[in-house]
């Protein structure tokens, strides 16, 4: 029964149909547990790079892409569906290296359809579980909302991600990855080129020698020998670029307000103030991310405090230099060259200024593109969505909290028994949308900084929200859903003397300021349930202030009964004749005879007219059924 929910709640997590067919004995039973883990981390968002690489090793490299029609893909899926499980489709939207095809290829259909429109994207992007982009596709609000939902994951091969519309991907919990190592030593060389072929008027003197000339006297350059380099940005691309323009013997400042002191003393390159190192710079190399604030930072204000006739290279992205600006400042001598691979908008219009200023040198937003880094970066890429495709961990997830697969893995049990809570309390809550303040308390005997309880916070979250909504939770929007919700969820650790090994004694959860159906349900005047994990096996053991053990399969009755003989005989003869299997009964009752609250796990939902049976039984005070 858990198994099955939980295979149900992968498909829809990821939008494929992930059933497990039906298989004898211990192939069917692993599939369901395969199943059932996958479940656990998918409907977290999580992803685990160690997983994927299991998963998708072993294979030969090399394979060419190939570009699956639609026509194909649907063939290819109704075919696979029909074999086992239906495959996931990946739409592979500008070139990727062949060994991430290959890698791709794998797990998924995979679907390279290059050059599309945006219209053509969005009518696209419904039939897909992943997107892989570069910089040349803008996906936006439009796309993922286009999606219908079904999108799960954008990889971004390569390390910008500012083409892709975080804030949208978040409220519809579509996961974006990115590749951020693959190409960093190729986008600092591309810089370094840059810097040198601006210098020495490389690329003029080329164009001008092959259209006949030999000008000796003209292209005449400059030395970077003991001239002062200003990185900005000292990432890692900045750090490379910093690290070979020493080796030139140029004198390197650095400005990145984020950057370790201890990382640039390293490089040995000074840190200094952003207008300390215009100030200072004879050549100025950006390696910042375009972000609201290093929007047009170059501006008309930022090259007045230049030293007259700097050189700028910029190989970030055009959209941190107000281009119209340097222009006039190349116009005036503020700036003698630029060398620039970045635009603010790509390719620029026929004709731009810049491009055509005679100072100025231009490539086409080539910093990624060496052999060696596009396979690294597909690589990097097909591994990451792989893994997002499986519900792993990621180690590259840019709008999801980073929970290592060891903690994961750790925490799987409560995990479940988060989400259950969560899906047990707000049941019992009449008009449950209405919650908005809930409480959780985790019992563990664990330092504050050894429980990483985010994950079981989102999992919560995803059980208050998910039973009374349309709304579908998973880590990467858990708190932004809640928060849209007005749902506040406090959360409070109580120290226990238990061993360490133990994450967790127990999770309870106390939604207050609302009406419970179950009124056994209220302690102190709010729904109280509190839950165990024992042999890894989810259990329910409070109800309001009655001690429960019911373990959280299946679905749950609870009633309130005056404590006597012959209960536990009169409920299961009505249960059994309606075929209903009893998993689990408790019964929690503080004294002989009093009231006790009994719980009572069943595999199959009774029907009305039974569970109104066990409502007439007169010694029965109130019950309720809640669904797992
Ligand atoms: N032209 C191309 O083909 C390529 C371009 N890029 C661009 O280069 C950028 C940097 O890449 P990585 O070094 O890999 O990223 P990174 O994240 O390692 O480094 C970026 C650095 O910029 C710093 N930063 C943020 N705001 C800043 C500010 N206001 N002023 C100064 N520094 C600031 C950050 O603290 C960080 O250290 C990417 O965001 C991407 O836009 C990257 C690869 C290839
Ligand atoms: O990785 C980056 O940020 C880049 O700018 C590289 O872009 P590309 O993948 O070559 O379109």
């Amino acid at each position: 029964m858990e198994t099955a929910a939980m295979a149900a709640a992968a498909g829809s997590a990821v939008g494929v149909a992930a059933k497990v067919m039906p298989k004898a004995g211990a192939a069917a039973r692993r599939d369901c547990q395969l199943a059932s883990r996958v479940a656990i981390v998918r409907d977290a968002g999580l992803l685990s790079k160690a997983g994927v690489r299991a998963r998708v090793s072993g294979g030969a490299r090399g394979v060419r892409a190939q570009a699956v029609n639609s026509a194909a893909v649907a063939t290819e899926l109704s075919t696979e569906s029909a074999k086992t499980v239906a495959k996931p489709t990946v739409l592979v939207a500008e070139k990727l290296g062949a060994a991430g095809i290959e890698l791709l290829e794998k797990v998924a259909v995979v679907d390279c359809s290059y050059n599309l429109s945006n219209e053509d994207l969005c009518a696209k992007i419904s039939q897909c579980d992943a997107l892989i982009v570069r910089s040349g596709t803008k996906v936006t609000r439009e796309v993922f909302e286009a999606s219908k939902g079904r999108l799960k994951v954008v990889g971004r091969a390569g390390v910008g991600i500012d083409n892709v519309d975080l804030q949208a991907a978040t409220e519809v919990g579509c996961l974006v990855v990115n590749a951020p190592t693959a190409n960093t030593v190729a986008a600092a060389e591309h810089g370094i080129s840059l810097l040198t072929a601006m210098a020495r008027n490389v690329s003029q003197a080329s164009a001008s020698m092959k259209a006949g000339k030999w000008q000796r006297n003209k292209w005449v350059g400059v030395s970077l020998v003991e001239k002062t380099l200003a990185v900005m940005g000292f990432g890692k691309v900045g750090s490379e670029v910093a690290r070979r323009a020493k080796g030139l013997g140029m004198h390197v400042v650095a400005h990145d307000p984020y950057a370790s002191a201890e990382r640039a003393k390293a490089v040995g390159v000074e840190l200094v103030s952003f207008d300390e190192a215009l100030a200072r710079a004879d050549f100025i190399s950006l390696h910042m991310p375009l972000t609201p604030t290093t929007d047009k930072i170059f501006n008309d204000e930022s090259f007045g405090k230049c030293k007259k006739g700097v050189r700028i290279v910029n190989v970030a992205r055009g959209g941190v230099i107000d281009e119209p600006a340097l222009v006039r400042a190349l116009d005036a001598g503020i700036v003698a060259q630029a060398a620039l691979d970045v635009f603010t908008v790509e390719p620029p219009k026929e004709g731009d200024a810049l491009v055509n200023h005679e100072n100025v040198i231009v490539t086409p937003h080539l910093g990624a593109s060496t052999m060696e880094a596009q396979e690294g970066v597909a690589v990097e890429i097909a591994e990451a969505v792989a893994g997002a495709l499986a519900g792993e961990l990621s180690a590259t997830a840019v709008n999801a909290p980073m929970v290592p697969a060891e903690v994961i893995t750790e925490l799987a049990p409560y995990v479940t028994l988060a989400e259950r809570l969560g899906r047990l309390a707000v049941q019992l809550v009449s008009g449950g949308a209405g919650v908005k303040q809930v409480k959780v308390v985790y019992r563990s005997a664990r330092a504050d900084d050894d429980l990483d309880t985010r994950l079981l916070r989102a999992m919560i979250t995803k059980g208050l929200i998910e039973p009374v909504s349309s709304a579908f939770i998973n880590l990467v929007n858990a708190d932004y859903v809640a928060k849209q919700r007005g749902l506040k969820i406090s959360e409070e650790r109580q120290p226990t003397d238990g061993a360490i090994e133990v994450p967790l004694e127990s999770i309870s959860v106390t939604i207050a300021d609302v009406e419970s159906k179950f009124a056994s349900s209220e302690q102190d005047g709010a729904i109280h349930l509190e839950g165990k994990v024992k042999d890894g096996v989810p259990y329910l053991s409070r109800v309001g202030s009655f001690s429960v053990d019911v373990s959280l399969e299946g679905s749950i009755i609870l009633y309130r009964q005056v404590d006597q003989p012959g209960m536990i005989g009169k409920v299961g003869t009505i249960l059994g004749e309606e075929n209903v299997n009893i998993s689990f009964m408790s019964v929690g009752r503080k004294s002989p005879r009093e009231h006790a609250v009994m719980a009572i796990g069943v595999d199959e939902e009774p029907s009305k007219a039974t569970l109104q049976k066990l409502g007439d039984i007169p010694a029965v005070e109130e019950f309720v059924f809640l669904k797992l």
